[in-house]
């Protein structure tokens, strides 16, 4: 027995000390032997094998077998082991006609060949062969798991309508994902150790859980987006990859791929997913906050001011202020600069700070204070903001002073904002007004957009920020603005309630000193409105009686001394609630 061992001849004697799985044969006449195992035996010869027919399960690992013909005598053959030895004929063997699994990794093979008649396959290993491509798996229509690892493929072909569910083609020569897309089924993907360096040729493969990319050449942390949409993978690998080396790599790649439960073998807890938001696509509420504390810090570190104006909190009646916002494209500047035009005794525009340049018609220090990024920078340490956005790429701001030059005229402050601007308001001990207004009608909405130019560009974010509109609690009055003349009429409406003033006691003046009061000569493209206060001044003492004039300048009078607090009067309700 010595002797024949060392020949690497096996024996009668060898194969029946090593069978297993005493069963009964196909017939059901007898029984036979289903298994054999030969592991590390030193064999090189397996060919007395020819005369066990009857087995259904043979492994030969870690031997020096080179010929397996005689696996073409096994016709009931279902699993094959046959790695660890030194086989170079690929499937030099009839086929067994329900073989479903073969193992011929760690062998010599280095060409695949045509392998239509084992139709039956569902796992194959070639893995540590010298295979170079890859291919005569076309009509391998049961195939599932293929193992390729470590052999020299340098390109992805030939698989495009197998059934797979995992694929390994990890320490190959792969420089880019490609002859995958049709493969719908896969859900192990491993390619690590290759020369990747794109994700691109993943996106589709919506059945992926698991994707093994380490040791490639990924340096850009945005290649994941090929892969963002694949909501079931929740495995990643990623490590030895240059894009580890960069700061808040782990974070980002969270962010983009928020469905992940496992990055680079550990585990994507909750708090990294929401600081991965946080940090990258920040919620507007916490925007707001910090918007707010940045503020209220800076303003807090500086010299204390008391003013001698009306804007401190006050429990009693706090600050009258009036705030329009509403999705783009809402004209939410337009109403607001038509109400404090004809509501000019109770009203004036809060002149924001903004770093964009002033559009054609618009005026410095009365749209807004048009200022540069630089001078913005500068004023939010010290102090100088209530609150800010960027929106577009610029800047705005409204700052303490612009609230207190209105003040300081007796009036009270109306301002439009972005949904952000009045979260971080909100906040404040300022406590305006908030009217939300709306477009209802998608159709003329789009049209009213078009018109602008904006159509593309911001529908997409609409959705988003109307579901925030919905919070009811963030505002106190809502607009259909579908039509601009009508909402103009409905925002008067609710001013109406709001100054507790009935439909015939509003200033006559509104009716003299503003043509374009009735909804259809609203043009909101005229842009002269917004000089209202100069104007209408001008007007009045134009127009009206001495008498006239002495009793608006009464009415003003009241209405200032109310906002200041220093006398109860009419207006002490004034945007009181
Ligand atoms: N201080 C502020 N805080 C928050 N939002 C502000 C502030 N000042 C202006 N905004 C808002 O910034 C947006 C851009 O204002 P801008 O004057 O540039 O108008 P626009 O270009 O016509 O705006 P839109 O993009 O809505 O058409 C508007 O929604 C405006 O209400």
């Amino acid at each position: 027995n010595m002797e024949t061992k060392k020949d690497g001849v096996l024996t009668t004697e060898m194969v029946s000390s090593c069978l297993s799985s005493l069963e009964h044969c196909g017939t059901g006449l007898k029984h036979t032997y289903h298994s054999l195992s030969l592991v590390n035996k030193n064999l090189k010869d397996i060919s007395v094998l020819c005369d066990y027919a009857h087995l259904q399960k043979l492994e030969v690992p870690q031997n020096k077998i080179k010929d397996l013909s005689c696996i073409s005598q096994m016709p009931l053959l279902i699993i094959l082991d046959a790695s660890h030895n030194q086989i170079s004929d690929f499937f030099g063997f009839q086929p067994p006609q329900n073989l479903k699994e073969v193992n011929l990794s760690h062998n010599h093979m280095t060409k695949m060949k045509d392998l239509s008649a084992f139709c039956c396959l569902r796992k194959l290993d070639l893995a540590h062969n010298s295979l170079g491509e890859i291919g005569g798996l076309e009509h391998c229509c049961m195939l599932a798991h293929l193992n390729l690892a470590h052999n020299k493929i340098s390109r992805i072909s030939g698989l495009d309508s197998l059934p797979l569910t995992h694929l390994c083609l990890s320490g190959n020569q792969l420089k880019v994902i490609e002859g995958l897309e049709n493969l719908r089924s896969l859900q192990v993907l491993d390619l690590s150790s290759n020369r990747i360096s794109s994700l691109s040729g993943l996106q589709n493969l919506r059945l992926l859980c698991s994707i093994n990319l380490e040791r490639n050449l990924i340096g850009d942390i945005q290649e994941c987006k090929h892969i963002h949409d694949l909501y079931l993978l929740w495995d990643l690998k990623l490590r030895g990859n240059p894009v580890q080396e960069q700061p808040d790599y782990r974070l980002e790649v969270v962010f983009l791929l928020q469905h992940l439960t496992m990055l680079d073998e550990e585990t994507v807890t909750a708090e990294e997913k929401v600081s991965s938001l946080n940090t990258y696509d920040p919620p507007m509420e916490l925007v707001a906050a910090r918007d707010h504390m940045t503020h209220l810090i800076y303003q807090m570190m500086q010299p204390q001011v008391l003013y001698d104006r009306s804007t401190l909190p006050c429990a009693d009646s706090p600050y009258p202020m009036l705030v329009l916002t509403g999705p783009q494209g809402c004209g939410k500047r337009e109403l607001t600069h038509r109400l404090c035009q004809d509501l000019c005794e109770f009203f004036a525009y809060g002149i924001c700070h903004t770093t964009r340049g002033p559009y054609y018609g618009e005026e410095n220090g009365v749209d807004y204070h048009f200022i540069n990024q630089e001078e913005f920078r500068n004023m939010i340490p010290m102090g100088k903001f209530i609150q800010t956005v960027e929106y577009g790429g610029h800047m705005y701001g409204l700052s303490r002073d612009a609230v207190e030059d209105v003040a300081r005229e007796g009036l009270a402050c109306c301002v439009h904002m972005e949904l952000e601007g009045v979260l971080s308001l909100k906040k404040s001990y300022f406590q305006p007004r908030y009217i939300l207004l709306i477009p209802t009608q998608v159709e003329s909405y789009i049209s009213r957009l078009n018109s602008r130019g904006l159509y593309n560009q911001c529908l997409s974010s609409l959705h988003e920020r109307t579901q925030t509109c919905h919070h009811p609690h963030i505002y106190d009055s809502l607009v259909f603005d579908d039509d601009l003349g009508e909402a103009y009429q409905k925002l008067r409406q609710v001013m109406n309630e709001y100054l507790k003033i009935k439909q015939q006691e509003e200033p006559e003046k509104n009716n003299k000193t503003s043509p374009s009061n009735t909804s259809s000569a609203f043009n909101p493209s005229n842009l002269s409105y917004r000089s209202y206060f100069t104007r209408s001044q001008v007007e009045l003492s134009l127009e009206k009686i001495p008498v006239e004039l002495a009793s608006i300048r009464r009415h003003e009078q009241q209405v200032r001394q109310a906002i200041v607090g220093k006398s109860p009067g009419v207006y002490s309700q004034l945007l009181t609630r």
